[in-house]
């Protein structure tokens, strides 16, 4: 196969793992306001309350199983090894459980960062504010996630795979969040074919050739089998 085939997911992917997703109407910024919980301010301020609200969703995401769009991405990826990319904006772990590899752009639940150092390490199910870092004992624990405002991780790694790639999908996303939701036009402009399998209608599907509308658990196994 000529060129790689390059695949965005998002919260929608894992909606149907009982993960609630960020916009619908009962999704988490209903519950939580970004600016409080998702950004470097919102931590300064109180970082209890952004423990809280990762605790909760670590917990929630330690008790959910992939669903059959997972399995089938990770298939996809076995058909083909090394030639397609998951570049996720989900926190959770979930492509993993299915036997997939994916880019986390966004960070990850499992994963804990020293604020004041940068050391890395496996978060533990609750994470406290006073919690000292292994590395430096400061007392400036935070998850190991992207907030808003912040660079994304792997930024040079995923334009590398865009400019290369002969597909590019997006499963499961608005399309609000940037710089993922740009990524379609980039991979267009490098030639790619580009197909969105979402739920409904995004803020970016006019820069898609193809669309497969429907609950990711019916639309991508057929896509990838
Ligand atoms: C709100 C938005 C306007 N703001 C931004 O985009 C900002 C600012 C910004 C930057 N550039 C811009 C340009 C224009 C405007 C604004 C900006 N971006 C940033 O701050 C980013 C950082 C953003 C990351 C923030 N962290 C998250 N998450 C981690 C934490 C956490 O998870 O708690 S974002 C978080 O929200 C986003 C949620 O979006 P989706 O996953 O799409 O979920 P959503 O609920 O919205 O949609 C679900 C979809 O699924 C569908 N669906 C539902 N059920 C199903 C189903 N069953 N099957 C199929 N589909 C389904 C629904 O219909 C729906 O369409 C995800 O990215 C998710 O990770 N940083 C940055 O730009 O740095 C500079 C830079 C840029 C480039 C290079 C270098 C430096």
């Amino acid at each position: 196969m000529t060129g790689k085939i390059v695949i965005l997911t998002g919260a929608g992917l894992s909606a149907e793992s009982g993960l609630g997703t960020f916009r619908d109407e009962d999704g988490l910024w209903a519950k939580h306001k970004i600016e409080d919980v998702a950004t470097p301010e919102g931590f300064a301020r109180n970082p209890s309350l952004v423990h809280d609200f990762y605790n909760a969703r670590r917990r929630q995401s330690a008790g959910a199983a992939p669903n059959a769009a997972h399995e089938a991405l990770a298939r996809l990826q076995q058909y083909w090894p090394g030639e397609v990319i998951l570049v996720t904006q989900n926190v959770d772990g979930l492509h993993e459980s299915a036997g997939g590899e994916a880019v986390h752009m966004h960070g990850t639940l499992a994963g804990a960062l020293c604020a004041a150092c940068g050391h890395r390490w496996t978060a533990p199910e609750t994470m406290l504010p006073e919690d000292p870092c292994p590395a430096c004992a400061a007392p400036a624990t935070r998850p190991d996630v992207v907030w808003f405002g912040e660079i994304p991780y792997h930024m040079d790694e995923i334009a590398e795979h865009l400019q290369d790639c002969a597909i590019f999908a997006a499963i499961g996303t608005s399309g609000q969040v940037y710089p993922a939701a740009g990524f379609v036009v980039e991979a267009a402009l490098a030639g790619a074919e580009t197909v969105e399998l979402n739920l409904e209608r995004t803020e970016v599907s006019r820069a898609f050739t193809r669309h497969c509308m429907g609950k990711a658990t019916e639309v991508v196994p057929p896509w990838v089998d």
